[in-house]
C-alpha cells in the first residue's frame, strides 16, 4: 500500500530542460536514452526502483546554506542566525518522467569546529552545491577549498556542481555586476554552473547571462532551485537502463 502523499506539482518534471552549459553539464541529452523512456512509461522500471540522490551544500559559516535549503524545502525563511551544528538533512520527493525519486539534501555546518563532523557526511554525493554571499568576496575565496574538501570524499568525474551565490537581495546591481565576474570565472574553473539567488525573497538567477528554457514565473527558489531545476541530479541514462 502507497502511504505517501502524492508529489508536489513543482516537484513533476515531465520533461527533462536542456542543459544551460555544456561544460559544466553532466547529462546533455534532452531525454533518457529511448528504452529508459519507454521502460518509465510502460512502468517496467523492474529493479530499478525508488531513486534517491545526495546533495551536499557547503560553504562559510553564515552564508546562508541553511535559508537555501529551507526556502527550496519548505518556502520560508528565517531571519535569525542559528549556526548548523554538524549536519542536519532534508528529503523531497519529486516524479522524473513518471518515475518516483527523492533527493536528499545534506545542510552541513560552515564553521570551522564542525567541520571535521561535517566532512564524515560528504561520501557518496551526485551533486555538490557551494554557496558563498555574494557580499563577501573571502566567502567566493574559501569556494574553492570547500569543493576541493568534498571532492576528497567523492568521484570528481561523477558529480554534478553547482556554485551559488546568495543573499542577492543585499547588493546593488552595480556591486553585483562586479561580484559576479569572479563568481563567473570561479564557476568556469569548477566546471559548475552559476546561480545568484536570494533566500529572502525567492529569486534565483542563473549567471553568466545564461538564457534558462524555464517560464519566468518557474524561476523562483521554491520551484526551480539549481539542483531541482537544471538538470535532474542523479541519473543518469545508463543507470537507469532497464
Ligand atoms: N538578506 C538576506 N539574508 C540572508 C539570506 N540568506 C540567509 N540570510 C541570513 O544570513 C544568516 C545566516 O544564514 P544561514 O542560512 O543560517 O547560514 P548557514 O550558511 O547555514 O550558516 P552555518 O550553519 O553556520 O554554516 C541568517 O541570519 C539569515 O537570515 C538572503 O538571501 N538574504
Amino acid at each position: 500500500m502507497n502511504v505517501l502523499a502524492p508529489v508536489r506539482r513543482d516537484r513533476v518534471i515531465a520533461d527533462l530542460p536542456a542543459c544551460f552549459r555544456k561544460e559544466a553539464a553532466l547529462h546533455t541529452r534532452p531525454a533518457f536514452h529511448p528504452t529508459v523512456a519507454s521502460a518509465c512509461q510502460e512502468e517496467r522500471t523492474g529493479t530499478v526502483g525508488f531513486k534517491i540522490s545526495k546533495i551536499i551544500v557547503v560553504g562559510d559559516l553564515s552564508v546562508g546554506k541553511t535559508c537555501l535549503i529551507n526556502r527550496f524545502c519548505k518556502d520560508t525563511f528565517d531571519k535569525n542566525y542559528k549556526a548548523t551544528i554538524g549536519v542536519d538533512f532534508e528529503m523531497e520527493r519529486f516524479e522524473v518522467l513518471g518515475v518516483p525519486f527523492s533527493l536528499q539534501l545534506w545542510d552541513t555546518a560552515g564553521q570551522e569546529r564542525f567541520k571535521c563532523i561535517a566532512s564524515t557526511y560528504y561520501r557518496g554525493a551526485q551533486a555538490i552545491v557551494i554557496v558563498f554571499d555574494v557580499n563577501d568576496v573571502g566567502s567566493l575565496e574559501h569556494t574553492r577549498q570547500w569543493l576541493a574538501d568534498a571532492l576528497k570524499e567523492n568521484d570528481p568525474s561523477n558529480v554534478i556542481l553547482f556554485l551559488v551565490g546568495s543573499k542577492k537581495d543585499l547588493s546593488t546591481p552595480a556591486q553585483y555586476s562586479l561580484m559576479e565576474k569572479d563568481a563567473l570565472k570561479v564557476a568556469q574553473e569548477m566546471q559548475a554552473e552559476y546561480w545568484a539567488v536570494s533566500s529572502l525573497t525567492g529569486e534565483s538567477q542563473l549567471g553568466g547571462g545564461c538564457r534558462s528554457q524555464h517560464q519566468p514565473g518557474q524561476r523562483t527558489l521554491r520551484g526551480s532551485l539549481p539542483m531541482g531545476q537544471g538538470r535532474t541530479c542523479g541519473i543518469s541514462s545508463s543507470e537507469w537502463r532497464p
